[in-house]
Order: C-alpha cells, then structure tokens, then sequence
C-alpha cells in the first residue's frame, strides 16, 4: 500500500494553511455541492489531496482524508477535539443530550461509563435470537404473500425489521401500530433535516411550516419512547432486555447513581434512532450488491449451506461464516450509512504539518476515504475478497471507519454486525436475489444517512 506519508514531510517548518477550494475553481470543476454532494467530495479529494478546506453554504469545512489525520482528531489528540459541530448541532433538537449529538466532556463519559457493559458482545449475544426468529417471521410472510420470482421492495422491508429487532431488543416489545407511527415520524424527520444540506434553513426556534412539521414529528417520537418507559418504571417485570439494563445501571466508577429519567429517554431514543435507519440502509445495500453479483452469492451460499446444513444460525455461527463477515463489511465500505460525521477543534492544531484554526469544523467522511485510490485495489468493485486476513494485513486502521473510531465510536458497533451476520445467513439459507431486468442502477442519496435512492426492488427466488 502506498499512502504519502505527508505528516512527517512537513512537521519541521512553521505550519501552513490548509489547501483551499476556491470559487472559481468550484466553477471551473463543474461539480455543485448542491447537486451533488458525493461527487463534489470525491472532486474536492481528487484535485487537492487527502486535506482540503471548502465553504459549506459559508461556513468553512476541513475535510480529512488520510488515516493517520483522522487517527490524530478521533484518537491521539482527541482532547482537542469535541462534537460541537455543524451536523450535531442540526440532530440536536432530536436527540437532545443522548450520546449521539452530546457535544462531549463529563454528561458524555458519564453516560457512556453507564451504557458501555450493556453492549458487550456477550450481552449483544443474547438478543441474537431476536435478530434469527424475526427474519424468519419475514420469509415465512414472504412465503404467504408474494409468488416465486415476484418483485419486493426489500428496502421496505428491512426498515420494518429492523424496527422489529431493536424494539424486541430494547422493549421485549412486538412492533405494531405505535413503532409504525415512530418509523414516519422519524422518516419525517429525516428529510427536513437532510434538506439542510440543499438548503440551509434557520435556525428551529424560528416557526417555519418546516420547522412545526418537524417539532410535531419529535413529539411523536417522544411519544413512542415515552410510552415504553413509563410503563417500565410503573412496573419493571422480569424482562431482561436493553431497557432493564439501562435502567438498572450505575455509575460504578463515578457517583454510583444511575440515570436520570430525562436522561434516560433521551438515551433510549438515540438508540432507537442510532439503530434502526443506519441497519435498514446496511441490510439493502448488501442485498442489492449481492443480487447484482451472482458469484458472491453463489460463495456465500457454500458457506453457509456447509455450516449451517439448513438449520437457523446462531451467534456462534458468526465465526464460522468468515466470507459472510466480509460481504458485510465490504457493503460497509461502499455505502457506510454514517456515511459523514464532524468534529469541531477546540484549540488550534497541527495536523500533518498543516495550520487547524481554533473552532474549525473538521468533516469526516467514509463515503470518500473508503473509496481511496492508495487505500483500496479498484475501489469501485464490489469485493468481500480484500477483507481477507491476508489481504487486510498492512491496511491502516483510521484507513476503514464505518462505525467511526476512538472513544466515540459506535456503541452499537458489535449489535449492527451481529444483526447484520445474522440475517444474511438467515436469508441466503432459502432464497437467492436478482435485480428485476431494466432495473437502473440504485444510487445513493446522501441525508443524513446513506438511503438507496427510491427503495431496492429485487426479485426474491426460492432456491
Ligand atoms: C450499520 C449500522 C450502524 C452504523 C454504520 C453506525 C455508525 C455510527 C458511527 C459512524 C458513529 C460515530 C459518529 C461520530 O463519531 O461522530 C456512531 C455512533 C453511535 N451509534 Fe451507531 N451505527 C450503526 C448502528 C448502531 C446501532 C445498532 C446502535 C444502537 C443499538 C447505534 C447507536 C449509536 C450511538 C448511541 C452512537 C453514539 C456513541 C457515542 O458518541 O458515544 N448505532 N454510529
């Protein structure tokens, strides 16, 4: 691999400022940030290299692209570095101070001390069976309802059962009308705040039409977490789920208290939230790729057939099915539903040799590292292979970042890959894909999150 190792290069002399993408070269390029947010990013990448500073509707952005940048804000000088920026101060009004959005310091790490344990693997592993037995109430519904060969929206669907799988999860709950009114709301809510990203609107204190749709669309997500929780509380039952957990936890470390009841439903709707857009957008890209690649399907289907020999997998299985790990996070590579994140540099730095002014909003983004020509042989191709161990060694580690990294990184990292794993095997057991003939390309959308643009329709077969 051949990185440019441009940080030593250039950390004797006085630092320099980051390299600019000005108007009219944005001009000359022809590339819009507005119509398209990817390729100006790719472009921005190509012509400047793996720093570059740009103007996000006035306001200056500096984009990394180089693994031991990122490495640097996310690990070695994170103190520098906080989440008081622009995307998390527009997810704010939703997620308030859960730890998605929460800017940092002592609310964070107290909340994260408290929620960490509930997330370890082995934890992870006992909802495992809640991720097999919803999957296959859904084929077996699939059976019923469509006809061999017949054409599903499989994006719809997996937004319902991924909404099946963290509700059982956190709630012991089955989804019914209330998680469907959830899902609008958030999907709702989504599109107002992605449309900031076209057009930058004010701030949500000034009472837009947009802005009451969107307040109406938080009521009825507080709504929906408000209900379980209250419930909970009144009587706590012997369910042993995500919700008891939080709830009974305590600050061992620190003041040995638990969680405030405010604090509490800002977490359980950050989960939520955190869980069910990123998975459902995960599980469509993965059957879209693996309906237009036939021989990838073909391998995972050895794979698991010698593994499984028909039965339902479990969580053990997961190290046994290492090609079906990769195809997951291949997807992950291509179409990473977090697919840009932010950090704002509390103090000024030096990145590279490279001058970071105090306050600069520093972008991440995994949608163009993942795709960097010296990072990944044809980044373009859909190729579960180079997540070999053999073919992985040497890459470097900030050079991979789907669930982001360091102290923030996801917490719910080992329960995507879990549900992810799990229905993959659960589904390529009993049917294979195809993408309908005349069926355009689906492209990506880049909202907040990573969406198929207009759904993934693929035909399901029994095998
Ligand atoms: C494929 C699925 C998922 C992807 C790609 C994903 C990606 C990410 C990324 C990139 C971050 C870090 C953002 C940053 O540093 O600014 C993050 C944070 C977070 N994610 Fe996920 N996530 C996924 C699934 C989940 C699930 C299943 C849950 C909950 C069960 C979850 C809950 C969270 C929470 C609470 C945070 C904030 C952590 C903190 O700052 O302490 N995510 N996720």
């Amino acid at each position: 691999m051949d990185l440019s190792p441009d940080s030593g290069a250039r950390d004797a002399g006085p630092p320099v400022p980051v390299p600019a993408v000005g108007l009219a070269e944005r001009l000359r390029g022809g590339v819009s940030f507005r119509r398209d947010q990817l390729g100006f990013l790719q472009w921005a990448a190509r012509t400047h290299g793996d720093i570059v500073r740009f103007r996000l509707f006035g306001i200056p952005m500096i984009m990394l692209n180089h693994p031991d940048h990122i490495y640097r804000v996310l690990v070695e000088q994170r103190t520098k570095y906080d989440k008081d920026a622009l995307l998390y101060r527009l997810v704010r009004p939703v997620l308030r101070d859960g730890l998605i959005g929460n800017p940092g310091g002592e609310l964070w790490q107290r909340q994260r001390r408290l929620m960490q344990p509930s997330f370890r693997p082995v934890i992870v592993a006992k909802f495992a069976e809640n991720m097999t037995d919803e999957t296959t109430a859904m084929l077996e519904r699939w059976e019923r309802q469509y006809a061999p060969g017949a054409v599903v929206n499989v994006h719809e669907e997996f937004g319902e059962l991924a909404l099946r799988i963290v509700n059982r999860s956190l709630f012991s709950a089955r989804v019914g009308r209330a998680a469907r009114d959830f899902a609008e709301a958030f999907t709702e809510a989504n599109a107002l705040l992605g449309r900031f990203f076209k057009f930058p609107f004010p701030p949500l204190t000034v009472p837009t039409p947009a802005h009451r749709r969107l307040r109406r669309a938080i009521d009825r997500m507080d709504a929906f977490v408000a209900s379980f929780v209250q419930r909970r509380t009144a009587d706590p039952g012997d369910e042993v789920d995500l919700l008891t957990l939080l709830m009974n936890a305590v600050d061992e470390d620190g003041d040995g208290r638990g969680m405030e009841p405010e604090q509490l439903h800002h977490e359980v709707l950050n989960l939520v939230v955190g869980a069910y857009e990123t998975t459902t957008n995960a599980l469509s890209w993965i059957f879209y790729l693996l309906a237009a690649h036939p021989e990838v399907e073909r391998k995972l289907h050895e794979e698991a057939d010698a593994v499984l020999g028909g039965r339902v997998p479990r969580f053990e299985d997961m190290a046994r099915t290492p090609y079906a790990r990769s195809v997951v996070e291949e997807t992950l590579r291509l179409y990473s539903p977090a697919w840009q994140f932010m950090r704002r540099a509390r103090t000024e730095d030096r990145i590279g040799g490279f001058h970071i002014p105090a306050r600069s909003n520093i972008y991440l983004n995994s949608y163009v590292l993942h795709r960097h020509p010296q990072l990944w042989d044809d980044p373009e191709s859909f190729d579960p292979g180079r997540f070999s161990p053999e073919r992985s060694a040497g890459r470097p580690r900030h050079a991979y970042m789907p669930f982001g990294g360091g102290e923030r990184i996801c917490i719910g990292q080992h329960f995507a890959l879990t549900e992810l794993h799990l229905v993959l095997l659960t589904l390529v057991r009993r049917h294979r894909f195809r993408l309908p003939p005349g069926q355009p390309p689906v492209r990506p959308q880049p909202l907040i999150t990573l969406h198929p643009e207009g759904g993934v329709p693929l035909e399901v077969h029994p095998r």
